[in-house]
Order: structure tokens, then sequence, then C-alpha cells
């Protein structure tokens, strides 16, 4: 199977380095830099459709554009796997866009250039089977097995309401504990370390990934509100103490 990665932005080029370790790979860039893997052959949107399969790598919010501009152009029986951090609403596009005859699967690779710097043995995999046939099913199940990575099956629903609570929250905070600029200090506790280290592995994606988690999950407004009324009653709680100030 021919597989194309649509996208070689910070995670898509490191998806292509990964899958290539393992079958043949090309890729279609808007923006192509350097420093690509050079067992990726870097090929035109044109020739990009032919691939048995097409990876997308791009932002959440850039989906139904790439959907679009891909839509008609497939061979029939090829299939198009999503990538992105929320599952519905990629899914939702791809189920709405792409013709009967075209294969969906959704994925998201739980991990990025930053976590999986040190290899991605035993790191999960969101695998949402949508419209495969079994031997697509069995190649890319076969494929994410020999990378070694952990395949967790779920649907799209099930997907973005546990992100909500655990990927969606850690770049909340991440985000939120940047903006108090804590700093590094020699009386670093090891929690205190760790809290850096979030603000490190968050911060270190665009924004653009913050802002999409929050906004195409549907689950990540509860999550927030949660959040916040879980400050609250703390807040409300330090203030019932005895000599503390209101
Ligand atoms: O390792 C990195 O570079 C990441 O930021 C990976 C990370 C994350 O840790 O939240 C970011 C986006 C992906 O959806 C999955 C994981």
């Amino acid at each position: 199977m021919k597989l194309g990665v649509y996208g070689l932005g910070r995670f898509g080029a490191f998806w292509a380095s990964r899958l290539a370790d393992f079958t043949d790979v090309v890729a279609y860039s808007r923006t192509p830099k350097s420093g690509i893997d050079s067992r990726i052959e870097l090929v035109s949107e044109d020739k990009l459709v032919d691939c048995d399969a097409v990876v997308l790598c791009v932002a959440i919010s850039a989906m139904e554009d790439v959907v679009r501009r891909l839509a008609g152009r497939l061979k029939p029986g090829a299939l198009v796997m999503d990538t992105c951090s929320v599952k519905v609403y990629p899914v939702s596009v791809m189920k709405r866009l792409l013709p009967e005859s075209i294969q969906i699967l959704g994925t998201h690779p739980m991990f990025g250039p930053d976590s999986g710097r040190n290899g991605i043995t035993g790191l999960p995999l969101v695998y949402s089977p949508v419209r495969t046939d079994a031997s697509a099913d069995s190649f890319f199940r076969d494929l994410f097995n020999s990378m070694r990575l952990q395949l967790v099956e779920m649907s799209p629903d099930e997907h973005d309401k546990s992100a909500a609570y655990t990927q969606g929250i850690t770049h909340f905070l991440g985000r939120v504990l940047q903006d108090l600029h804590l700093e590094p200090s020699p009386m670093a506790t090891l929690g205190y370390s760790k809290l850096l280290e979030i603000i490190e592995q968050t911060c270190n994606d665009p924004e653009q990934l913050f802002l999409d988690l929050q906004r195409y999950n549907p689950h990540t407004h509860e999550m927030r509100e949660s959040l916040k009324s879980s400050l609250d009653r703390f807040m409300t709680k330090l203030k019932e103490v005895p000599g503390l100030p209101a």
C-alpha cells in the first residue's frame, strides 16, 4: 500500500519519518521546508491523490478545506486517514465530503515530536475505523503493531470525551501556568519541576493546536467549566478557614 502524507508541518514531518521506518512514504507540503527525511519523496498534490492511502497531518481548522480539495480526485477504494487531536469533527467532515467509494480511518497518535523524541515504542494511538474494508483495516493494525504502538480502539465521541479531561485539560493548564510566568528555581521541588515540564510540553506546540483543541472538541467547554468550579470551591473553602484574609 502506497502511503501519502499530506502536510509536513511539525507533526507531519515527524509522523512521515516514523512511517517511513516501516513502509514507502511520499508526501505533499504546501510550503516545503528543508530538513525533511531523505527517504520521503516530495510530490505534488496531483501525484499524492494517486496513493492508496492519504494520511492527513493538517491543523484541525484546515481539515474541511483540505478534504474538499481532495474529495473528487482520489482513486475509488483509496483510504483517507486523519491524525487530528479531536475525532468527532474531522470524522464528520470526512463522512460528509468524501464519496462512498473512499474509505475513512480516524486516528490520533497520542504523541508528537517532543514526547516521541526518544522513540514511540509503547505509546498509545487511538484507532477509530469509520468506513474501512477488512484488508485496509488489517494493513493499518499490522503497521501500527509493527511500530510497537499501543492501539486504543474507540469511537470518535468516546475519544473526545476522554481527551477533554486528558490532553485538553493538560494544554489548558499548560497555557494558564505559562501566563503566570513561572520560572525555574534552585529550590524547585520535583512537583514544581513537573509543572514547568507541562508548560514546556504544551506551549512548544503551535497556539493553533491549543485553540483548536478548545474549539473543536465538544467536551472541552464542560472541562473548563468544571475546572473553574473546582477553583472556586477551593477559594470558598479557604475563605472559611479562620485567620485567612477574606
Ligand atoms: O510531543 C509533542 O510534541 C506533543 O505535543 C504531543 C501532543 C501532546 O503531548 O499533547 C500534542 C498533540 C497530539 O495530539 C498528541 C500529543
